[in-house]
């Protein structure tokens, strides 16, 4: 186990009508900015809920961001700050509003071209306005970390930043608030969320004895309740589960002093960027090609992966393995998420301008064991067409 300092300092709000608590959370005298995306947060009500809670208060509201948040339509929402001189940001979404609130309350004093805020992966982000969050898709953890992914709409590219500076000071998690989601977003909130377990786990055996027996936990839990959540879509328990759950697979705790390796995000972030395909979908196209070409760089927990997830005890090394990813595949699919990329009409000819992408973003994605180099990526690409 490596060493490692650990600070989330976001509160959670969880549970059934928890939404007029943010008010205690907010300060009474506060200029505040509820940002948003659709027509599904005022349709499902919880809009006309968060406005409910801060009757009375000073606030201004900020609608229209898109999924896969872009640069240019927050880089709206920060001259709006400025002009009415706003002082707390509310985030009411799902990853993508979330993400484009801490991008905008990074962005607001910033010194110098924002959009390096992404190219330096917020390596220069020095402060940012408080901000809190009411979620309403269950999926990327980010209203609990500390991270955010930004897509600029001219230049077509997603990148990630992360900052300490742009942790939630509170999410109200509802599960009920989720209830009015497509089955195509809850499906892709189970992936997504397996897949940040996957980052964080499936690397290579560090002595964390806690963080892989959580990370195997949440994996298990993921694959039990994961088509019934699907099936169930008013069922509490388990969208209350499904909710925290996804929280938990990526609010850092899983991933302390242990190897990380978020190379399937990386490409995935293209495939997003230049398809437009779904975060989570373009996920479960690269997971799978992405063990089975790094292999045995991961041998040591692909086996108990293997083992402790998937029951695999049977056979060679190289059996296990292959029947874990195989497993792996069967749960996307049995979510109604494809794992090739002929189900995008991608094909060969799709591979060399992906690899450009990364190639020009030099991207090593974050993590210790990230090896993007292009030969990786063109070799993982290929095995997912
Ligand atoms: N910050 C992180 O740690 C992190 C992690 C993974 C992914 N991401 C990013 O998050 C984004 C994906 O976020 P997401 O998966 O939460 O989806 P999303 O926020 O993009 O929302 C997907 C769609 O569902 C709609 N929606 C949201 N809540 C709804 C509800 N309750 N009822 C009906 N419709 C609803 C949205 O309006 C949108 O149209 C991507 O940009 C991805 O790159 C961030
Ligand atoms: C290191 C965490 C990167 C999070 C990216 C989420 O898509």
């Amino acid at each position: 186990m490596q060493n490692f300092e650990f600070y989330n300092p976001t509160r959670i709000i969880f549970g059934e009508n928890t939404i007029p608590k943010l008010a205690e959370q907010i300060p009474a005298d506060a200029r505040v900015l509820i940002l948003f995306g659709g027509a599904s947060a005022e349709r499902n009500g919880t809009l006309p809920a968060v406005r409910e809670a801060l009757d009375g208060r000073f606030t201004r509201e900020f609608g229209g961001i898109e999924a896969n948040p872009t640069f240019e339509t927050l880089m709206k929402a920060v001259e709006l700050i400025r002009n009415e001189k706003l002082d707390f940001l509310l985030a009411v979404g799902g990853g993508s509003v979330i993400d484009g609130t801490k991008f905008v309350a990074a962005a607001v004093d910033f010194e110098g071209d924002p959009w390096s805020i992404l190219t330096t992966h917020g390596a220069n982000v020095k402060a940012a306005m408080p901000l809190g969050t009411v979620l309403t898709l269950p999926a990327t953890g980010s209203e609990m970390n500390s991270f955010s992914v930004i897509t600029r709409h001219a230049t077509r590219e997603k990148l990630a930043f992360g900052s300490p500076h742009v942790f939630p000071r509170f999410s109200v998690l509802d599960p009920t608030r989720t209830y009015s989601l497509p089955v195509r977003q809850i499906a892709n909130g189970v992936v997504d969320s397996f897949v940040h377990i996957m980052e964080q786990y499936l690397t290579y055996p560090a002595d964390g004895l806690a963080q892989d027996r959580f990370a195997e936990g949440l994996l298990l839990s993921l694959i039990e309740i994961g088509p019934k959540v699907v099936a169930e879509p008013e069922n509490y328990t388990l969208r209350a589960n499904f909710m925290w759950i996804a929280t938990l697979a990526l609010n850092g705790i899983i991933g302390v002093g242990m190897p990380q390796d978020w190379s399937t995000h990386s490409i995935g972030h293209e495939l997003t960027a230049r398809y437009d395909i779904d975060h989570a979908r373009t996920l479960a196209i690269v997971l799978p090609s992405m063990l089975r070409v790094r292999k045995d760089a991961k041998r040591g927990k692909l086996l108990q992966y293997a083992a402790r997830v998937w029951n695999l005890h049977e056979g060679t090394e190289d059996e296990r393995i292959e029947a874990a990813i195989v497993q792996t595949e069967k749960f996307f699919e049995s979510l109604d998420i494809p794992t090739r990329l002929s189900a995008y009409d991608i094909g060969e000819d799709g591979i060399d301008p992906l690899v450009a992408q990364l190639d020009a973003h030099g991207m090593t994605a974050l993590g210790e064991q990230a090896e993007i180099t292009l030969d990786i990526s063109r070799r993982v690409l290929q095995l997912s067409l």
